[in-house]
């Protein structure tokens, strides 16, 4: 693929971003040359512990926030007002008028839009069609998160950008924003980039993911691929001790057997070797780790 035809084929890409807040001695560097392409159709994850810079990130996507240097692509334009109303956002703790109903707020911002979906439709799709005409002053925390997604949904965009979007939300309220999240890229073909600090539901949402850590990227890669690559060997055998004495510093013993660092391909022979060794072995598996075990291994402080 050409350098054009994948700047057209990413929905959001960020080019050697480095933004740092204050001056002189008290700067604080939010990130590192940062670069990260998000593809369209998929739904994306940001990642990171606090102050990894994922807000600094969407704000800059947003508009809201400068960067050093470094420069924006929103679906192969150069970020401006223009690629920007093609994007919707839900970024900071949106800001509603108390005394306007949902309808009222979504109707305001559909007027400002070049095509934008009608409005019932929005307030159906994000579950508050029952509460359209009651006033934004009553709504529940859950509710407001439900009309701010409406507000990014409003003009049709392409790409939404959403800063922890089941903040807030009650357990059903967190699956059912859940599916709705992943039928947007799946039915909609709306790409979404979003940060969360809920890692199981990154897991089960997100196709990729990227993990910051200080500003700078630890990891990137789809879920799966990320989960696989760290995925380890586990053999339950007779007289594990002696195995480990064998395997040397390969072998961890864990969970009454032991862990194995072997490549996916050597394993047929690990396996043979061991029988011709006259060891019996019980089980062997590959065992997968969640993302939690991922997202702690890359952002752990005491890595270089
Ligand atoms: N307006 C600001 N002025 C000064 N420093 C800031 C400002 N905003 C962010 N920072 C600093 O920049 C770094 C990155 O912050 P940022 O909020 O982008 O991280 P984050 O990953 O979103 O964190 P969290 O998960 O806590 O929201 C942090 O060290 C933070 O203290």
């Amino acid at each position: 693929m050409n350098v054009a035809a994948r700047a057209a084929n990413n929905a959001i890409a960020v080019n050697g971003i480095r933004k740092s807040y204050g001056f002189g001695a008290r700067a604080v560097l939010a990130l590192d040359d940062l670069t990260l392409h998000i593809p369209r159709g998929q739904v994306y994850g940001l990642l990171g512990p606090n102050g990894a810079g994922k807000s600094t990130l969407l704000r800059i996507i947003a508009g809201l926030v400068r960067p050093d240097r470094g420069h924006i692509e929103i679906l192969g334009e150069p970020a401006a007002p223009a690629s920007r109303r093609r994007l919707g956002m839900l970024i900071e703790a949106p800001g509603f008028y108390p005394f306007l109903t949902a309808r009222e707020h979504l109707e305001m911002l559909a007027r400002m839009a070049d095509t934008p979906l009608p409005v019932d439709a929005v307030l159906k799709r994000t579950g508050i069609l029952h509460a359209a005409d009651k006033k934004v002053s009553g709504f529940s925390l859950g509710m407001k998160q439900r009309l701010g997604i409406g507000c990014a949904l409003v003009g049709q965009p392409e790409a939404i950008v959403l800063d922890e979007p089941t903040n807030g939300l009650d357990p059903d309220g967190i699956l059912e924003m859940r599916a709705l999240i992943r039928e947007l890229a799946e039915r909609d073909g709306i790409t979404v980039l979003l940060s969360s600090h809920l890692l199981d539901e990154v897991e089960r949402v997100c196709r990729r993911i990227a993990i910051l850590r200080r500003g700078a990227l630890a990891a990137e890669g789809d879920v799966a691929e990320l989960l696989g690559r760290n995925g380890r060997f586990w053999l339950n055998v007779d007289g594990a001790e002696a195995v480990s004495k064998k395997l040397g510093a390969r072998a961890e013993p864990a969970n009454g057997g032991l862990y194995i660092a072997v490549k996916q391909a050597d394993v047929p022979e690990l396996i043979a070797s061991l029988v011709a060794a006259g060891i019996r072995i019980h089980e062997a598996k590959w065992v997968k780790p969640d993302l939690e075990t991922v997202f702690l291994s890359e952002t752990r402080e005491n890595r270089s």
